[in-house]
């Protein structure tokens, strides 16, 4: 099967008053079909950049990115969750949901059905009705995981989505999140969080310091069934991977001066 997605000699530098910023590369990357993909990284190595090309918002300053075998176009065929849920205040759970169901071009005899099936899908089943003000912070997340489900994208990309939540919440969403990834869709996912990285990932990618070129890729041999989350990660295999991890993380920062994370 092609890849999903590819970065291939990509660079990319911010046009500042200063001059350029190189944020990202060189580089070379395919997203393969299935995979779930994270990126971990020192502040600032350019991982948002990186989802930021994968999903169009920025063309690269030398390379090519290709998605689906033709450059990304913004807003359609990739979904996107970013550190904040960004839904409509003024509308209820459910019409966040249609409002992305109309986007995806859903026709509208469909729409409720398929809102439903989405709402059950990250485990929010009977909260339609419900004003966004009136669920969770963990629940709003979820509600913008399902309005990035909508268009059924073959490549999900997930912007530090959890980095506002408490641990145990954002434990509950991990397990959630991690079976995202298989028949027909990708995810590349963005974490400072190593055992996070660990645990959702099937690779897990390490960036260099600014510019972030590949430090480290690491396919990640963990069962994606038969285990519980507990028993996941307890295991010495996770233990194993995340030491591996870690290493790389702190590699990157070791030419660092001062306490940068
Ligand atoms: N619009 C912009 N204009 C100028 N420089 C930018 C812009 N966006 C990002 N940068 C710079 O590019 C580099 C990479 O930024 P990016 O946000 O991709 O990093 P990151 O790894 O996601 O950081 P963090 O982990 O802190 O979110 C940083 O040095 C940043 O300051």
């Amino acid at each position: 099967m092609p890849d999903v997605a590819e970065l291939s000699g990509v660079e990319h530098s911010y046009r500042t008053k200063e001059g350029p910023v190189p944020a990202l590369g060189p580089l070379d990357l395919a997203v393969r079909p299935g995979e779930f993909l994270v990126v971990v990284g020192p502040s600032g190595s350019g991982k948002s950049t990186l989802l930021r090309l994968l999903a169009g918002f920025e063309r690269p300053s030398t390379g090519d990115v290709t998605l689906l075998g033709h450059p990304p176009v913004p807003g359609r065929e990739v979904g996107v969750v970013f550190q904040q849920p960004r839904l409509f205040p003024w509308n209820t759970v459910g019409g966040n949901i249609a409002t992305a169901l109309k986007w995806a071009k859903v026709p509208k005899p469909d729409r409720p059905a398929r809102a439903a099936e989405l709402l059950s899908l990250v485990g929010l089943d009977g909260l339609g009705p419900r004003r966004t003000w009136e669920i969770s912070g963990g629940q709003q997340q979820r509600v913008a995981i399902a309005r990035a489900l909508a268009a059924r994208p073959r490549l999900l990309l997930m912007d530090e989505p959890f980095a506002a939540l408490d641990a145990l919440t954002r434990e509950r969403l991990q397990e959630d999140v991690r079976p995202l990834a298989g028949d027909g869709r990708s995810v590349v996912f963005v974490t400072h969080s190593v055992d996070e990285a660990v645990f959702l990932g099937s690779r897990v990618i390490v960036l260099t310091d600014r510019p972030g070129r590949i430090a480290l890729s690491l396919p990640v041999d963990l069962p994606r069934e038969g285990l519980s989350a507990d028993e996941l990660r307890g295991s010495p295999r996770f233990a194993a991977l995340r030491g591996e991890v870690s290493a790389a993380v702190r590699a990157t920062l070791s030419t660092r001066p001062g306490l940068m994370v």
